[in-house]
């Protein structure tokens, strides 16, 4: 692999002593790494049911590396999103940031969601997660990802950061950045990218890293916390970005995060780089921030962040649900008593999030969890509906194992043939699930199950 001069030379003088070993890394293959969605499955029954022989990443709690590249990303329980596929360094950031219960998250730069399916995680049902990509291509993978995870109080946006601050000024209890930046930790598992560094390198990243960061210490809450973090080496888009930032914003401090004993030192105090020669897994580099103050850390007292209270907070109006749609509800006694917050748009009804801003005039691709689409007084109920519930929460469900050929097929879009022991299935709806975990809908009727998988995300 042919590194660019000025990289190697400036990584040279980074490593000293160690440039020689960060070289020899490259003749070793990249880790593979999968994050297990703990708010579907606990990492020890996921161990259990796994088919994979895996190991542990020592530092997260529910990452681990894999060797068998295709039978782990083709596997039903991947379709059931009970895993995501995730580079082992990248999992660091999200597992940094202390999201709890409640929070108003945001991650300004999310897309594909590989840490903003774990923030969701983290978060739970209440408070909000806000996850945005300039990319509107690359935000619809985001909320793909994001529904496959059973993600429901959500928000999936499309804006630029300075756009968010006409609607969210300190707003949000953390957020993560996990910006676009030149890609050097990436070289060797993408050695593509030692191009695109060739056309733009670090100088170009600094410049957009610094004015997301700017923009972002304002959405954040006075004692709210912020995780920045990139996939390169380079100090000029690492600790410069940061000393720009605690330059013009003196409220804002580096609090210490989770270290490992691997991870090496950053000249800034509590900084974290990670180094492939160091880890298995590719370089990263990570700051915790502070902002001054203290936080209410809840959208629903009293002090409703300045901005929403100034753009309005959308009001839940009276509305008039088909009776399909309640009959269906009805089954699901999760829902029942979250009518009110539910809303019709379009024929699509969707639970939303309490206390949003109205919201004309953002890009948004999602707001809160899509129940399903009304068709001719019909209520089709959606694929993220299917991915927010759990095998219990619905009456009717057809489990198959993951080992079946009738889970794969039913994923290919094909109707499913019932046993004699599955013909007892009423006519309607039915919860599809694979060892006990969803996978999406059918339709009963006549010892055949009628395929209502989602065929934008069928298996090819
Ligand atoms: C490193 S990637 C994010 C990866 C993501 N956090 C994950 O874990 O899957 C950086 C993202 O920033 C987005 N981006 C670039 N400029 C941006 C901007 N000014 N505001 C918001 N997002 C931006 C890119 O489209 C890209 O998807």
């Amino acid at each position: 692999m042919k590194l660019p001069q000025s990289f190697t030379s400036s990584m040279r003088e980074l490593l000293g002593t160690e440039y020689e070993e960060y070289l020899a890394c490259f003749d070793e293959p990249s880790a593979r790494g999968l994050r297990v969605n703990t708010s579907k499955i606990s990492v020890e029954d996921f161990l259990k049911l796994t088919p994979f022989a895996l190991e542990p990443i020592p530092w997260t709690k529910n990452g681990f590396y894999y060797s068998e590249d295709d039978a782990v990303t083709k596997h039903p329980h991947y379709y059931a999103g009970l895993y995501y596929i995730q580079e082992p360094s990248a999992m660091i950031p999200a597992s940094r940031l202390p999201v709890e219960p409640g929070d108003w998250v945001l991650d300004l730069c999310a897309a594909p969601g590989g840490k903003a399916t774990e923030l969701a995680v983290r978060l739970g049902e209440n408070g909000l997660l806000a996850a945005n990509d300039i990319s509107n291509s690359r935000a619809k993978g985001l909320l793909k990802n994001l529904e496959l995870f059973g993600c429901g109080n959500m928000l999936v946006l499309s804006e630029s950061p300075e756009k968010l601050l006409e609607y969210f000024e300190e707003c949000f209890d953390k957020i993560l950045i996990d910006a676009p930046c030149s890609g050097e930790g990436m070289f060797r598992r993408e050695p593509s990218m030692i191009k695109s560094w060739e056309n733009r390198g670090p100088e170009y990243y600094a410049g957009i890293q610094r004015e997301i960061l700017r923009c972002a210490v304002k959405l954040l809450r006075p004692g709210g916390k912020l995780l920045y973090s990139t996939c390169t080496f380079s100090e000029i888009e690492n600790e410069q970005t940061i000393l720009r930032l605690l330059d013009g914003s003196p409220d804002m401090m580096l609090i210490p995060m989770k270290g490992y004993e691997s991870f090496s030192k950053s000249r800034l105090p509590h900084c974290i780089r990670v180094y492939p020669h160091k880890v298995r897994g590719e370089g990263h580099f990570a700051a915790l921030l502070q902002k001054e103050g203290t936080t209410c850390g809840c959208q629903t007292k009293e002090t409703t962040p300045k901005n929403l209270r100034k753009s309005g907070i959308q009001k839940t109006e009276t509305q008039k649900f088909p009776a399909d749609f309640l009959e269906f509800l009805a089954q699901i006694p999760r829902l029942k008593n979250r009518l009110g917050q539910m809303k019709i748009r379009r024929n699509r009804i969707y639970l939303m999030p309490e206390h949003l801003p109205d919201m004309s005039s953002l890009r948004f691709l999602r707001t809160g969890l899509l129940m399903g689409e009304c068709v001719r007084n019909r209520f089709e109920p959606s694929q993220a509906l299917a991915m927010w519930l759990t095998k219990d929460d619905f009456p009717q469900t057809l489990s198959l194992a993951s080992d079946d050929d009738r889970a794969i097929r039913y994923l290919k879009g094909e109707s499913v043939a019932l046993t004699e022991e599955e013909a007892h299935l009423k006519k309607g709806w039915v919860l599809v699930c694979t060892d006990g975990y969803p996978l999406g809908w059918a339709k009963a009727a006549g010892g055949m199950l009628k395929n209502k998988y989602y065929p934008g995300w069928r298996v090819q």
